[in-house]
Order: structure tokens, then sequence, then C-alpha cells
């Protein structure tokens, strides 16, 4: 009966990178499904069944070498919202439609983002490392943190995950102002209490929190610079949650090292996951502001547990 199903082509089922099973219930109800190694062993066969293929954790990896090789396919759906890691001209070339999921993943990021910006704030992580470090040297160390009540946070794009940023934000009595391509409407503003910048710049200045959620695109890539950070307050935090292109991370690097803004607190980060070498700049940051590795880089001056630093650096799989 599977057999008769239109061929949906997904990269595994279970495991580390595979669909979980509630959805493979559900996806077996209307595809025959086939995983990317069964379509690699048996191309001849297989190539022609393949009428779709879904996305999980951006794989398996659309190039094409695959789309030559499926003549009858005729869409490819993602399981998250952002597509950046897909070169849409090239499907479009094809005649192959793109599917995304807008919204599913819009209020598990934005609880990651008020974590990020929770923690940052509050020094959870560094805090943490203090207590279980079996060195009692930095108990001393001052972790106030700061306040986020009364705060300004400035919210780069305010789609749905912006939105519920903002939401999340009004609870804290946070004051919010955003930033996004076209304004929200008055009513939606109101509801959140959010005021529009028309300009990023007056965003940056006024925020004592950054939150980057735009998507990355070719307008967005290094959106936030050394100029950026330039124009933000020296005790502001920077909290990205879309994606590692659309900060510069070189220039976060120096602005952090220099106390040019307080503090970054990032979900992503390029390369992703961060090579696990001790010598990667922003890890080296992260052993100066919480003694993650409990190890200086050799010449570091700055070891101070309250240095500015990378509060947060969490990759969420
Ligand atoms: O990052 C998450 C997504 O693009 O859905």
């Amino acid at each position: 009966m599977g057999e008769l199903l239109p061929g949906l082509l997904v990269n595994e089922i279970g495991g580390m990178h595979g669909i979980l099973h509630d959805h493979v219930e559900f996806l077996k109800k209307h595809f025959c499904l086939i995983t990317i190694k069964e379509f690699l062993e048996n191309k001849k066969n297989m190539s022609k069944k393949v009428q779709a293929v879904y996305l999980w954790w951006h794989k398996p990896v659309i190039d094409r070498d695959l789309l030559q090789s499926l003549p009858n396919l005729k869409v490819i759906a993602n399981s998250g919202v952002g597509m950046d890691h897909l070169d849409l001209k090239l499907v479009a070339s094809f005649g192959v439609k793109m599917a995304n999921a807008p919204c599913a993943v819009s209020s598990s990021t934005a609880d990651t983002g008020m974590a990020l910006l929770l923690a940052s704030a509050r020094r959870l992580v560094e805090g943490y490392h203090v207590a279980v470090s079996p060195s009692t040297e930095y108990y001393e160390a001052d972790f106030l943190g700061v306040e986020v009540t009364g705060a300004t946070l400035g919210i780069l794009g305010m789609g749905s995950i912006g939105y519920k940023i903002a939401l999340r934000a009004k609870a804290f009595e946070m004051k919010i102002l955003y930033h996004n391509r076209t304004r929200r409407k008055e009513q939606e503003e109101q509801a959140v209490g959010a005021s529009y910048c028309e300009k990023i710049e007056d965003l940056l200045c006024q925020a004592d929190f950054v939150m980057v959620v735009v998507s990355l695109t070719p307008q967005t890539h290094k959106l936030i610079g050394k100029r950026e950070m330039e124009l933000m307050k020296p005790t502001a935090t920077l909290i990205n949650i879309s994606r590692g292109a659309v900060v510069d991370q070189e220039a976060l690097v120096i602005a952090l090292r220099a106390g040019v803004i307080r503090a970054a607190a990032l979900d992503v980060t390029y390369p992703e996951p961060l090579p696990r070498s001790p010598s990667h700049l922003l890890l080296f940051l992260r052993s100066t502001a919480g003694g993650l590795s409990g190890t200086q880089p050799v010449g570091s001056g700055d070891a101070s547990p309250t240095a500015p630093g990378l509060h947060v650096c969490v990759k969420l799989l």
C-alpha cells in the first residue's frame, strides 16, 4: 500500500538527525518514506518515486546533484522557518516549490531569547560555574548582574518571534523599542507597549538589551558590526537568536574585549557549533567571563571573573 503513495525523501528516521517518530506516523499516512541512505543505495529505482523532500535540521542537503537526480520532485518542505541554508534560486530553476513552517518555533524561540536575556542579566551561567568549581577563589566575585525591570529592550525584527518576545518582556516591565521593515499596527504596538524606531541607530543607542531576531538575508548579513556596537551603550547586552552571520563575530569579540558593550548572549554563531578549541575567540571570552574551562589562554591579562564577556553560549539542538 505504502508503495502506491508518493515518495517522500527524509534524512533518517529517529536518531540524532532523524525526524521524530510522532512525525513519522503522520507522514506515513500520506507518503512512502524513503531515507537518504535507501535512496543512495538504490538511486536507479528510487529517484523517480520521490515527489517531495522533508528537511529536518537542514538535512538532507539540497544541491544541484540531488535536484538533478529527482526528476519528479514537486516540493521541498522545511520543518523550520529560516530558509537561508537553501539556494532558493537553484530550487526554483528546477520548477520545485518550497514550503516552510513560519510559526512552528515562534514561542520556543521567544522563550530562548528571554532565557538568554535573563541569564545574561542575572549572570546565571557564570554563577553556576563558580558554584560548581572546585576552586573557591571566585566566591568573592561580584555577581550582581543588571536589572531587567524598567530596562529598555530593543527588538530588531518584529515578526512573529519578535512580537512574542515583546509580550514576554512586557510582563517583565521592560520598556520596548522595535525596528522592523514594516511598522506594526497601532493596536499591536499598544498591546505590548512597544514604540517603533524608524532607524536602527535610534534603537541601538537607547536599548539596554538589543535582541536580534531578523532573518538572515544578503541585507542583514553582518547587520550588527563595529559601528552598530559602538552606537550601543557600554552597559548594553547583545542577544542574538536569529542566525550567527547577522552579527559580525570578529567585531563582537573586539567589542567585548574592549568593553564597548557589556555582554553578549548567543544562541547562534558561525560556524555552528563552535569548534571545541579553547583558542577560539568566543570560547576565550567565555573562559574569561565565567571560568568555564578553568584555564586562561597563555598571555591573557584580563582574567577577571567580572570582565565583560560572553555570558551564555548555547546551541539548542
Ligand atoms: O531556527 C529555526 C528555524 O529556522 O526554524
